[in-house]
């Protein structure tokens, strides 16, 4: 199983690499990889396990942040209304595209973290409020989805790791909690 030992944290060359894409049909190890991925992020946000195994909780996972430079990312994001219930978008992404997006910006309003990333930076990570994203999935299937609020956030610090970006980039350096009065702040 991942843990947190195999999540290689900021300064390691290969977060600041553009990830490759992945060929179809997968191979079993990129099949396997996306499995363990996932597995990892619904760990991390179960109690007891992440106790036990000193997961830090997480909703998305990208290949790179294991020191794997492909274009692969686990998302498992909790149902906001219903605790317990279905999560709202729990896939693994191969190959995930933005084909379009909002002029609308968002950010969170307490700021980002990261998995690999052991320190709080904070400020306002300003992201497009809503994205279209193309993806494949494990049996090389393609899939559309428009996203915006949280997840939109989630899937966009997802794939900055693919592209070797990371949260902080996008933070005014000059004024970290500012952003102009037309981003929509997301709690
Ligand atoms: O490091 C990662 O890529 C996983 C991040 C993704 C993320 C960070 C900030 C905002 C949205 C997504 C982890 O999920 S950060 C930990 C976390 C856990 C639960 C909820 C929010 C953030
Ligand atoms: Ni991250």
């Amino acid at each position: 199983m991942i843990t947190m030992n195999d999540i290689i944290r900021e300064g390691h060359p290969t977060l600041r690499k553009v990830a490759d894409e992945v060929s179809f049909p997968l191979s079993e190890e990129d099949r396997e990889l996306g499995i363990k991925m996932s597995e990892f992020l619904k760990n991390s946000q179960d109690p007891e396990l992440a106790e036990k195994y000193q997961l830090r909780g997480g909703v998305g996972l990208a290949a790179p942040q294991l020191n794997i430079s492909k274009r692969i990312t686990a998302i498992e994001i909790p149902n906001m209304e219903e605790e317990g219930g279905e999560p709202f978008l729990s896939t693994v992404m191969y190959n995930p595209k933005v084909l379009s997006h909002s002029v609308q910006q968002a950010a969170i309003e307490e700021g980002e973290g990261c998995l690999s990333v052991d320190r709080h930076v904070p400020g306002l990570v300003v992201r497009n409020a809503k994205i279209t994203i193309s993806y494949m999935d494990q049996d090389g299937e393609k899939h559309k989805l428009r996203l915006k609020d949280y997840p939109a956030i989630v899937i966009q610090h997802e794939l900055d790791h693919l592209n070797g970006i990371m949260f902080y980039d996008h933070i005014n350096p000059e004024n970290p909690n500012y952003a102009a009065d037309d981003v929509l702040l997301i709690q």
